[in-house]
């Protein structure tokens, strides 16, 4: 089958013509460069009027040399999201193609485009998919005949975040490879690894946010801070935070590919620690060509060709645009087979041995009590169980700015081990804290559970309850937890894990669940005090989105756990949560 593909959302009018057969892309682009300032609307809007009918001509006339008259098989075009103006350009000439030609017409999703090219490219069966683009940035998993996303920005694209700031200092649109540029002379003019500007750096489970980051970096700007400095700054803390994300969605989902997409994953730097993270815990990486990363609609031809294999065709009349089309709004109907989660048993680390675990930032070991060897792996007795220890060990990132390493590991060190034992002090069941070393970035904590819930979600019902009402309890005492996913709890009675929802007292004993429902709070070193209503309310979007990343039907689970947090928490949370969910992330 050929495919002819058109794209043009916002800044790249471009045509592409796929040819199955040989697996051949030909691209045709002809982008809109603003004279000053980020993208105008309408200027662009004016620029894919006149060039989409020209690249579009370009490839007919290259498809109809090779192939005839009937070189066509399918019209594919991007239908969202992206600018209102520019899609209905793109979406009027792929229908009047469709129909001169007389041949099916697809409607493509342009983000779920930027990821199956690398899915496509590499063979992956079922990668976890960092898209990194201008207007969006988000993880995705398929996951029963959707993409889910399993974490994404909650404010700007990554690409417009490093677009503001190269704004600020009035340099042309697209600032990405400037910054990647002038990033690069400041590393080989400093002493290896180079100095590093601390800015904000923000994340909550696999969302993230950056637009802190971009005002600090306008800010330091204005404060007479070299541009150089700045630039090779916000790199290391963007893509860092991309990268932990991303490491956090493998670990979370047990699988061990990863695919890379979008305009910014052309950046030299990204990729660099992408792969170095990949590496370090034994998965697969792939970023495709540069051509395929940027806007084009090679991606959309490739793409449209799958769906119009699978008979995902639509009518005209069916056949309009969508701004906010949503990647998990997408019936994935080109592929069958596994879910990403169930690649390898959730809650198992590389080795899947209990003794020996992986999470995302640390290693953890498990050891008999008072046995801080790592002797105690398999074959414990009964007694043994019981006072169980876990060591835990936030690893060095060889991705990482050592400066940035130094910091995380260290902060988080100090935060899991007072805000474990604030948690606990406040009725919520987490583990004792044992021993604290923070140059080693160590703690040794109390066995808790006999496994993580992402490993018991099905019928789960209770247990997503029982957690509902520990967040709520923690959040009463002032403190969010900031990455509470189905792995960060552990579920059931192995340990001295039953001790903790009765011996910590006061309203947990009303939880009254039976001893296989019991859950413990774990992994507090992304958690912090505030009183803000926002922050608790991502407490609860970030549980959310790793109940739907790993749950066949995550729906009742999701209202179950609602209504747990209700029973002892405050409303306003909950009516934050529905506008965080409703929040439109692609303008
Ligand atoms: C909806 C659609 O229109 C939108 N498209 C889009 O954002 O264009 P894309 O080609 O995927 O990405 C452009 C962004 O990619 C950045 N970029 C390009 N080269 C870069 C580089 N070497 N380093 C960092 N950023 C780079 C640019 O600064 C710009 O912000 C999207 O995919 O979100
Ligand atoms: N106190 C504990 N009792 C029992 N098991 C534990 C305990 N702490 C950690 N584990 C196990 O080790 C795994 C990784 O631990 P943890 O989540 O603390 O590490 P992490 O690297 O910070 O993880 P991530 O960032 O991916 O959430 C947990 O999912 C759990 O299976
Ligand atoms: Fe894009």
């Amino acid at each position: 089958m050929r495919v002819l593909g058109i794209e043009g959302t916002a800044w790249c009018a471009s045509a592409a013509l796929y040819d199955a057969e040989t697996d051949s892309v030909l691209i045709e682009s002809n982008p809109y460069e603003p004279d000053s300032g980020g993208i105008h609307p309408r200027e662009a809007a004016e620029h894919m009027s006149e060039a989409i009918p020209e690249v579009v001509d370009e490839v007919l006339a290259a498809a109809e040399a090779q192939h005839g008259p009937d070189a066509i098989d399918a019209v594919a075009f991007s239908k969202g999201p992206g600018l209102g103006p520019c899609l209905r350009t793109v979406g009027t000439a792929a229908r009047a193609l469709a129909g001169a030609l007389d041949v099916p017409l697809v409607g493509v999703n342009h983000m779920v485009a930027h990821l199956e090219i690398g899915r496509h490219q590499s063979g992956f069966e079922n990668p976890v998919c960092l898209n990194a683009s201008g207007a969006n940035a988000h993880l995705l998993g398929y996951h029963d005949g959707r993409y889910r996303v399993l974490g994404e920005t909650m404010d700007a694209g990554v690409g417009n975040a490093i677009d503001k700031f190269t704004r600020h200092v009035g340099w042309d649109h697209p600032g990405g490879p400037k910054v990647e540029a002038a990033a690069r002379r400041y590393a080989e003019a400093s002493d290896d690894p180079g100095e590093l500007f601390d800015l904000p750096y923000v994340v909550k489970g696999m969302d993230f946010s950056f637009s802190g980051i971009s005002s600090a970096a306008n800010d330091a700007y204005d404060d007479g801070t070299s541009v150089e400095e700045l630039c090779f700054s916000l790199q290391e803390h963007v893509f860092a935070m991309l990268t932990e994300v991303s490491e956090r969605a493998l670990s979370l989902t047990g699988a061990d590919e990863l695919v890379l997409g979008g305009g910014v994953a052309q950046n030299d730097r990204l990729r660099e620690m992408l792969s170095s993270m990949c590496a370090a815990r034994g998965a697969e990486f792939h970023a495709p060509e540069p051509r395929f990363l940027r806007d084009n609609a090679g991606m959309i031809a490739v793409l449209g060709e799958k769906m119009a294999r699978a008979g995902d065709t639509v009518p005209i009349p069916e056949s309009a645009i969508d701004p906010n089309f949503r990647p998990d709004q997408v019936p994935v109907t080109w592929r069958s087979g596994e879910s990403v989660a169930r690649g390898r048993a959730p809650g198992e680390g590389t080795s899947g041995s209990d003794a020996d675990r992986r999470g995302a930032e640390a290693t953890v070991e498990i050891v008999a009590g008072g046995d801080e060897s790592g002797g105690g792996g398999d074959g414990r007795s009964d007694s043994d169980a019981l006072d169980r220890r876990v060591i835990k060990r936030r690893v060095p990132k060889e991705y990482r700015h050592p400066a940035l390493d130094r910091t995380l590991r260290r902060d988080r060190t100090v935060a899991e081990a007072r805000l474990t034992s604030e948690a606990r002090r406040a009725g919520v069941p987490t583990p004792l804290v044992y021993d604290t070393d923070v140059p080693n970035a160590t703690l040794t904590l109390q066995y808790v559970g006999d496994r993580d819930l992402a490993a018991a979600l099905d019928g789960g019902t209770e247990r997503v309850a029982s957690v509902g009402r520990h967040l709520a309890r923690l959040h009463d005492a002032g403190i969010v937890h900031g990455d509470p996913t189905t792995r960060n709890v552990r579920v059931g009675a192995g340990g001295s894990g039953e001790r903790s929802s009765t011996e910590a007292g006061g309203p947990s004993a009303a939880d009254a669940a039976t001893v296989d429902d019991r859950t413990a709070l774990i992994d507090f070193g992304l958690a912090y005090h505030t009183g803000h209503v926002e922050d608790r309310a991502m407490d609860l979007h970030v549980f959310e989105g790793s109940v739907r990343a790993t749950a066949t039907d995550p729906d009742p689970l999701i209202e179950s756990f609602e209504t747990g947090y209700a029973a002892v928490g405050d409303d306003d949370v909950l009516e934050r949560l529905r506008d965080v969910r409703g929040r439109g992330r692609y303008r």
